[in-house]
């Protein structure tokens, strides 16, 4: 049966070339319904790409995930499609740890398998969510424009996501007009995790009180951030490049005067990443903003236990 959606995916595919044909590609299936309806409309458009599509699943060891794995491996039976499984040795594994987990043995699958992109089905709304929940968090314009339709995991290994502009109404719709054997996962039913509450109760609340196409204005919004950061952080390297040492350990205070504030910002912070501090927050980079316009004379702000830079004359020095 081909709908409305597959017209859209495969339109999609044409126009940004993100999964060339006669590739060997990696659908990453959780068994959930938006990684199921694009599993199946990479399944029916294979002829058309020429594609060799093989599953990967993980499994996180969860009391809640019990059955999912041998779910997903028994639909990869019945289609007839190569199943690759992975299964956690850390005990007590949280969100974050799953996902970081999940990618890196993804790529394990996938460079010892020899295939080139590893495909997931994350939607519009998983977008909008993501937005909103590193908003709500302080993030910045790069914060905000996260989540792209592909990105390079390695030299030959791409991450692409055939279902950015596709909200998650619409996997649903499809996966009940193809009566696909969605696993329903119990854990996306808790409110403990703030991912839920976004999903469940914030983006509902919006669509009723502000816009029913909030999902779909926040990836427009992501999309131009996504540009504009880029932009600037291009800039930002130039510019870091000139107003410091070799070692990157001194800042020239005069050159950083004569940039816009957005510049300052980002410089100050690839300079604090560049000397070990990992993710610099607001005060620490204002902190170092403020040192660029300070007077002559010495001046110490300490950043971290790691970083503390000091105002020489016309330089700022890390210590
Ligand atoms: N256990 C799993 N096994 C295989 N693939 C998975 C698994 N969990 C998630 N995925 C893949 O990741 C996609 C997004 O899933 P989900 O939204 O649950 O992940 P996430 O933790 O939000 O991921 P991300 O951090 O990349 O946004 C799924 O559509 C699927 O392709």
């Amino acid at each position: 049966m081909w709908t409305s959606l597959h017209t859209k995916v495969h339109k999609t595919l044409q126009n940004s070339l993100i999964l060339p044909p006669k590739k060997r590609i990696l659908v990453a299936v959780s068994g959930g319904q938006d990684s199921l309806c694009l599993l199946k409309i990479i399944m029916d458009l294979r002829i058309k790409w020429d594609w060799e599509v093989s599953i990967a699943h993980c499994d996180h060891g969860w009391p809640s995930d019990t059955g999912i794995s041998d779910h997903v491996k028994k639909i990869s039976e019945e289609w007839n499609i190569d199943f690759y499984l992975k299964r956690t040795q850390i005990l007590k594994i949280t969100e974050s740890i799953a996902r970081e987990w999940r990618y890196k043995v993804l790529l394990e699958v996938a460079r010892e398998n020899n295939f080139t992109a590893i495909v997931t089905g994350h939607t519009l709304s998983d977008l909008a969510e993501t937005v909103l929940y590193n908003l709500i968090r302080g993030a910045g314009s790069h914060g905000l424009s996260v989540l792209t339709n592909t990105r390079p995991l390695t030299n030959s290994i791409n991450l692409v996501r055939p279902l950015l502009n596709t909200s998650r109404t619409e996997t649903l719709f499809f996966c009940r007009q193809l009566n696909l054997p969605v696993w329903e996962d119990e854990v996306n039913t808790n409110f403990d995790y703030a991912r839920n509450r976004i999903r469940k109760q914030l983006v509902p609340y919006l669509k009723l009180n502000f816009n029913p196409q909030v999902e779909k204005t926040l990836y427009q919004a992501s999309k131009v951030l996504k540009a504009e950061s880029d932009y600037l952080e291009k800039e930002a390297g130039k510019i870091l490049k000139l107003a410091s040492n070799k070692k990157k350990t001194q800042l020239n205070k005069k050159i950083l005067q004569t940039i816009p504030l957005a510049l300052q910002r980002r410089v100050i912070r690839m300079f604090l990443q560049h000397n070990k501090l990992q993710a610099p927050n607001f005060e620490q980079v204002e902190e170092g903003v403020k040192l660029i316009n300070s007077p002559h004379g010495s001046q110490t702000s300490s950043f971290s236990v790691q970083v503390v830079l000091e105002v020489y004359d016309d330089y700022i020095v890390k210590k």
